[in-house]
């Protein structure tokens, strides 16, 4: 997004495409009650009504015509989302209502707002940080209510606070550093370097732990189901789904090819997939539907590896791939036990026995048991943030004082870009090309 044309006045609608009980213009700059003025009759003047208030009229045309009944509310400097002079025009949500209503105020001087420029404007009057307005986007988009809860904690700077803890131990052993370096002979006591340096670490690892859950939450998770020829992959695949997806045969080898299907595991969309039984073969197809099992286990978020309790436990005849995570399934538990194992969930896909615990570890393994009501990270961009300051406040640990003073300045610049207070300006661009026009 270019930055010129911040002084401007912008508008947008701000509702969504199509009919609706309500719909809103947004107009946001230094001519945005004039132009409301322009645009609303009513019994009170946008440009002379007290900001929180609301007034109740007609938007018209520029030649007199009637376009609708409606509201403006009335936001004043810097009291607005924007910080700026804020109008909102609400009218019928008609298409054809809200598109003559933006003609209308463009015609008066507005320009049309760029994606994410009022939340833009928010943000660089300094009413949201980075994070807060990463989770303005989450919450616009939230499919689900785990992601909305995270968004919204995001959003009331929860996540803030919870980097603004770890940035104050790292403040606190900085100074104790600096106030040293003059005496190196001296060097910095342990319960000002040591120990709020372990505190920073500790905290810095646990909001750490909860980015896989974060990205879970807003954007679904893989899971591939491995596993032997006849395992009982595609019948596990039908008994989560709760229907007929994968085609299901005494003889091993029915999958070849991979299939992939959706499901809701509380709250979490999950996309399961099928894969080829893993064995040595001499036939072509199957052998490349082994290969490609494997490369599905390695993208995956979580990997099933499914053992059939019926027969004699063999091992794996590939190896998966180093950074799979894996949950071990022993599946039949309606036949007879050839073999048991603590450490692997028994589930039957014929009578249903163990699928809801399986449901609930696959939930577990998936979130982890990120502490609710504590913020995540949700981002990428955050958790390579995180990443940097931690990489930095670990090399502090065993450097002397000098430095580690210079690792702990990087350390507290990353945080500061985690939440967005010391960021590049492409950076910041990159995150708001992200949102759609009105927000
Ligand atoms: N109609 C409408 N609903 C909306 C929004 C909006 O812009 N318009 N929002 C937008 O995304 C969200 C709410 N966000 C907002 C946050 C702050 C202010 C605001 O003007 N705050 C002033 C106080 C105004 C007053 O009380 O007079 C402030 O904090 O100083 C407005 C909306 C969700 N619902
Ligand atoms: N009794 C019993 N039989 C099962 C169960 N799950 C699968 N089977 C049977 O095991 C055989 C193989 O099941 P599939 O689901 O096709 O196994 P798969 O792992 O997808 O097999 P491939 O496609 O060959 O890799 C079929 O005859 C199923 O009916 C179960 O929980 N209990
Ligand atoms: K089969």
């Amino acid at each position: 997004m270019t930055r010129t044309g911040l002084s401007d006045t912008i508008a947008a609608i701000a509702t969504a495409p199509g009919s609706a009980g309500v719909g809103i213009v947004r107009v946001s700059g230094p001519d945005a009650l004039s132009i409301a003025d322009g645009v609303f009759r009513g019994r009170g003047t946008p440009s002379r009504t007290r900001g929180g208030r609301f007034l109740s009229g007609a938007l018209v045309a520029g030649d007199g015509e009637l376009l609708d009944e409606g509201l403006c509310l009335v936001f004043r400097a810097p009291r607005s989302y924007t910080g700026e002079d804020v109008a909102e025009l609400q009218t019928h949500g008609s298409p054809a209502v809200l598109s003559r209503v933006l003609s209308r105020v463009l015609e008066l001087g507005a320009r049309p707002a760029r994606p994410g420029e009022f939340t833009l404007r928010a943000y660089l009057a300094g009413r949201l940080d980075l994070a807060q307005a990463e989770a303005v986007l989450e919450l616009v988009s939230a499919g689900t209510d785990t992601a909305r809860r995270q968004a919204a904690l995001g959003l009331s700077g929860a996540l803030g606070a919870r980097v603004e803890r770890v940035a104050s131990h790292v403040t606190r052993t900085l100074a104790a550093i600096q106030a040293l370096l003059d005496y190196p002979e001296e060097g910095v006591p342990d319960e000002d370097r040591a120990v709020p340096l372990a505190a920073a670490e500790a905290e810095l690892t646990a909001l750490l732990g909860t980015a896989r859950a974060g990205q879970v939450a807003t954007r679904g998770a893989r899971l591939a189901l491995i596993g032997r020829p006849n395992a009982g992959k595609s019948s596990l695949l039908n008994a989560l789904l709760g229907y007929e997806r994968s085609i299901v045969t005494p003889l091993p080898g029915t999958t070849r090819d991979y299939l992939e299907a959706q499901l809701s595991l509380a709250g979490v969309p999950v996309t399961l997939v099928d894969t080829a039984g893993l064995r040595e073969t001499a036939d072509e197809v199957e052998a490349a539907g082994v290969r490609q099992a494997v490369r599905l286990a390695g993208g995956a978020d979580l990997v099933l590896a499914l053992e059939d309790g019926s027969v004699e436990r063999e091992a794996l005849p590939a190896e998966l791939p180093p950074q799979a995570r894996v949950l071990r399934v022993r599946t039949k538990s309606d036949l007879p036990a050839a073999w048991t194992d603590p450490t692997t969930l028994a589930v039957s896909a014929v009578t249903g026995e163990g699928l809801p615990g399986l449901r609930e570890a696959l939930h577990a393994a998936l979130l982890g048991d990120a502490a609710r009501g504590e913020a995540w990270l949700t981002t990428e961009r955050q958790v390579d943030a995180a990443r940097r300051a931690l990489a930095h406040l670990q090399a502090a640990r065993f450097l002397p004082d000098d430095l580690a003073g210079y690792e702990l300045e990087e350390a507290l610049r990353a945080l500061a870009e985690l939440t967005g207070r010391d960021v590049a300006e492409d950076v910041v661009d990159a995150v708001f090309r992200n949102f759609c026009v009105g927000k």
